[in-house]
């Protein structure tokens, strides 16, 4: 075994197994106290919210609950491994929620029969909390059990794989193809992966001004085109009227390449066929298409993104759903809009413009970092993250009319 594979497993096991615990909010010391806790005290809250539902807001923790809920049907890049393997993603999502945005947040796996056995059992519990994290679900399943629950819920429901991870992607791309001079709007795009990830990515990216036809997807078989007859209807809406088949025939000459597949799928001769100035994100977690050090030696002229901590410009949805869930809860919002993920774009996008603090540098192991090829996105230890994503989520809530209460005037202004 690896000196650092049993690192990972002595973290997870040691002192007490998992990552997260749950913490008590009021003194429950003394027969008084338990009387106001409990009974008989707790009947008061109880008769509150009976009267008015609101209260519940008030005088329980639903404000600042998140539920991670997934069936582990693709659990990061490792595949449908079942519910009870995806528990460690599951826990660790909560750990990023409290760690970086204060929020209190609690695994949920689910094993489930059909599709819509999932989105009862979801629903039926979503009132529980005040936001649901759907997590790591295969595609396309996923755009089901997602658009079925917004529909049932009247509090956020958010497909992580799917947005969260398509917010970074286009604020880091929007970056690097600054930094690389390019258009996003003439970029030619490959996209490995035609499932949660890589359907959503897309999707905004053309939000963001990508043009659909300039975009080459690829699934396990193959170019995704127009005389395929095996494409879902969500992999249909990428369908090229190209005669290219090959994952060589498209890669020649395009500007951009976001992986969210599987591991090593890509080699350097493949990107050796990219344009000049490319932008390459191989995001499949935990390997990527294509090791950053294989990319690097084979050209020196790209910007290379991963998924991952240990390496430069990590394009992760950590840098995303702990924010976009504290603007949404703050100001209670019904649903995330396209409104809402789009300031969660710019917000992450310009914050990677400006100086970075001594802490995040420390925290990072980075000696300097500025807005340049190896710093294309913040870092997650970014506290300014919290602030300034949430501050821009919730003002477009407001603004789109889903916020059901006003923001305060000093809402995070201070940072
Ligand atoms: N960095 C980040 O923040 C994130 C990264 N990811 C990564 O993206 C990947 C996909 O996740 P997700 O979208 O949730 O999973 P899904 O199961 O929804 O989609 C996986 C997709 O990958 C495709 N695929 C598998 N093997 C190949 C191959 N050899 N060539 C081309 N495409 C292939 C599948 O093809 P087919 O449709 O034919 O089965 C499918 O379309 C994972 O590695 C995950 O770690 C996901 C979310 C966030
Ligand atoms: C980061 C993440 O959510 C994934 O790889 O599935
Ligand atoms: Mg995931």
């Amino acid at each position: 075994m690896t000196d650092f594979r049993q690192k990972a497993l002595d973290y997870h096991a040691l002192p007490t197994p998992g990552k997260i615990s749950i913490e008590l909010t009021k003194p429950a010391e003394s027969a008084r106290d338990l009387a106001l806790a409990y009974s008989p005290g707790v009947a008061e809250p109880v008769r509150a919210i009976a009267e008015n539902p609101e209260d519940v807001y008030k005088y329980t923790a639903k404000g600042n609950l998140v539920a991670v809920i997934s069936n582990g049907t693709a659990i990061l890049g490792l595949g449908n491994l079942g519910p009870m393997a995806s528990k460690p993603v599951m826990e660790g999502k909560a750990l990023l929620f409290k760690r970086f945005a204060g929020i209190d947040s609690i695994d949920i796996e689910v094993t489930h029969r059909t599709t819509q056995d999932f989105i009862n059992t979801v629903a039926s519990i979503a009132n529980t909390f005040g936001g649901i994290n759907l997590e790591d679900i295969k595609a396309p399943e996923c755009f089901e059990i997602e658009q079925a629950l917004i529909e049932r819920c009247d509090i956020p429901v958010f497909h992580d794989d799917q947005h969260g991870t398509a917010i970074v992607t286009a604020a880091g791309l929007l970056n690097a193809l600054e930094i690389q001079g390019k258009d996003i709007g003439k970029a030619q795009i490959v996209c490995m992966g035609a499932g949660a990830a890589a359907i959503a990515c897309m999707e905004l990216l053309i939000k963001c001004g990508a043009q659909r036809e300039h975009i080459y997807m690829l699934d396990s078989k193959g170019v995704i085109h127009t005389r395929r007859t095996d494409l879902n209807e969500y992999k249909q809406l990428f369908a090229n009227n190209t005669d290219k088949r090959t994952l060589q025939e498209v890669i020649t000459g395009a500007d951009v390449f976001v992986g969210v597949s599987g591991p090593d799928l890509i080699t350097a001769e493949d990107l050796q066929l990219m344009a000049e100035r490319p932008v390459v994100f191989a995001c499949s977690n935990p390997d990527p298409e294509i090791h950053p050090d294989i990319a690097n030696a084979a050209r020196d002229d790209l910007i290379m993104a991963t998924g991952r901590s240990d390496f430069p410009n990590q394009v992760n949805n950590v840098l995303c759903f702990p924010f976009i869930f504290r603007g949404a809860l703050d100001v209670r919002a019904s649903r995330i809009n396209d409104e809402m993920k789009l300031a969660a774009v710019h917000a992450i996008k310009d914050l990677a413009k400006e100086s970075v603090p001594q802490a995040v540098l420390h925290a990072s192991g980075s000696q300097a970092l500025s807005f340049g090829k190896d710093y294309i996105i913040p870092k997650p230890m970014d506290p300014r993250l919290c602030s300034r994503v949430a501050r821009a989520v919730a003002g477009a809530a407001v603004a789109s009319g889903v916020a059901r209460i006003a923001m305060p005037d000093d809402y995070f202004n201070d940072q």
